[in-house]
């Protein structure tokens, strides 16, 4: 699995062991910085990682922030991307299995190295289940972003 990498300042200091970790356990990291430790803003960040995904070239995201909700609140402003700030490994594969979660959003100042790497295992082994009611909300998902979208172009 293709994994797109991302990480804020506050993320950083877990980034490199993360990524040893996936590499470890065969996933292939597409690192979308930060490179370093400076003050970066998580919107850049969360629009590199979900264009990585809605190109193909990634098959699902990670993100590092303090906290993760900044990372998740933008990269969820990108069609087609489903992220959720999991820290704990029931939420990241039912995240997965139920709403198609396709961005995982980690706080590097909320838990430490050894829990994430549970919480990235358990979102990179589950599937989406394809149920009929899950696909059924899904479509929803999807018709909840283009009704606000298109109300958008229609005020241009
Ligand atoms: O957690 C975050 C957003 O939810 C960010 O990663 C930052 O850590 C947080 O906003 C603090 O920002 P600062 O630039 O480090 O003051």
């Amino acid at each position: 699995m293709r994994i797109a990498l991302g990480t804020d300042h506050s993320g950083f200091a877990m980034k490199s062991e993360l990524i040893a970790y996936m590499e470890s356990i065969g996933l292939t990291v597409i690192d979308h910085g930060s490179f370093t430790p400076e003050r970066v803003d998580f919107p850049d960040i969360a629009r590199l990682v979900g264009e990585s995904l809605r190109s193909g070239e990634a098959d699902r995201g990670i993100m590092l922030c303090g906290s993760g909700i900044g990372a998740a609140i933008a990269a969820n402003k990108i069609p087609g991307i489903r992220a959720c700030v999991c820290h704990d490994t029931y939420s990241a594969h039912q995240g997965v299995e139920h709403d198609d979660m396709n961005v995982l959003c980690i706080g590097g100042k909320i838990i430490g190295l050894w829990l994430a790497q549970e919480v990235v295992s358990a979102f990179v082994r589950a599937e989406f289940s394809k149920g009929d009611y899950f696909r059924r909300r899904l479509k929803k998902l999807d018709q909840l972003e283009w009704d606000y979208a298109k109300q958008l172009v229609e005020r241009e």
